[in-house]
């Protein structure tokens, strides 16, 4: 029987994080813990796809790992969904903001796998979250927010923890992954 994980995909917006959530998913069947949310979908985004898409009120209504504010909305991961997907695979995803993924680190100890994201040119992420069709008004707030100044750096909490990848090149990425995944994997006694 192989020994649950859960690989916490974290670093800045648009460094690729839900990305690399899917990639696991298809070419591992690793099931992402969908995370609940008070901000406003995406074009594109579906209701218990990419979150629960939640009211303020809605929110409160969830038994929370952690739960975190970023750029004024609420963000957070319920036990519950960690569970429902450590029941379909041992090997689970999810994609949380640098805070979350302390927690997580904390909480779960070797039992988490950090990977912090990022990329070595800054602008590009804004090319990214162009390209991805976000709303040019919220991505220029998000880019101005403290959090996301915050999440450029890997936190010192995470030193030593987290493995850094720079996704500036997908199939480089898609290696490093891979090697953690065969690194990562533990077999019970
Ligand atoms: N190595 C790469 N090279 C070029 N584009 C990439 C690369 N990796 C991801 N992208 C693209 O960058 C955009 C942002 O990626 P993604 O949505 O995975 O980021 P994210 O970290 O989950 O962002 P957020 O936190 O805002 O949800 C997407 O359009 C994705 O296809
Ligand atoms: N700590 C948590 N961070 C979360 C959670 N769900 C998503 N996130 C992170 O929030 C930001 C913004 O997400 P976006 O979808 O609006 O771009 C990003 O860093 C996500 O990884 C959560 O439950 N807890």
């Amino acid at each position: 029987m192989m020994k649950r994980k859960v690989f916490v995909l974290t670093g800045n917006t648009g460094t690729g994080k839900t990305t690399v959530a899917n990639y696991l998913q298809d070419f591992y069947e690793m099931p992402r813990v969908i995370t609940h949310t008070t901000r406003l979908p995406r074009d594109g985004e579906m209701d218990q796809v990419d979150y629960y898409f939640e009211s303020t009120e809605s929110f409160q209504h969830n038994h929370y790992l952690e739960t975190v504010t970023y750029d004024g909305q609420q963000y957070g991961s319920s036990w519950e969904g960690l569970e429902r997907a450590w029941e379909k695979n041992p090997l689970i995803t999810i994609v949380l903001d640098t805070a979350g993924a302390v927690t997580y680190a904390d909480a779960l100890g070797s039992e988490a796998v950090i990977i912090y994201l990022t990329v070595s040119q800054p602008n590009e992420l804004m090319h990214r979250l162009e390209r991805r069709g976000d709303n040019v008004d919220e991505m220029k707030q998000r880019l101005a927010s403290s959090e996301f100044q915050r999440d450029n750096v890997l936190p010192v909490e995470l030193q030593g923890k987290a493995t850094i990848i720079v996704n500036d090149d997908w199939e480089a990425t898609r290696d490093r992954i891979n090697e953690i995944v065969q690194a990562k994997i533990e077999v019970e006694e």
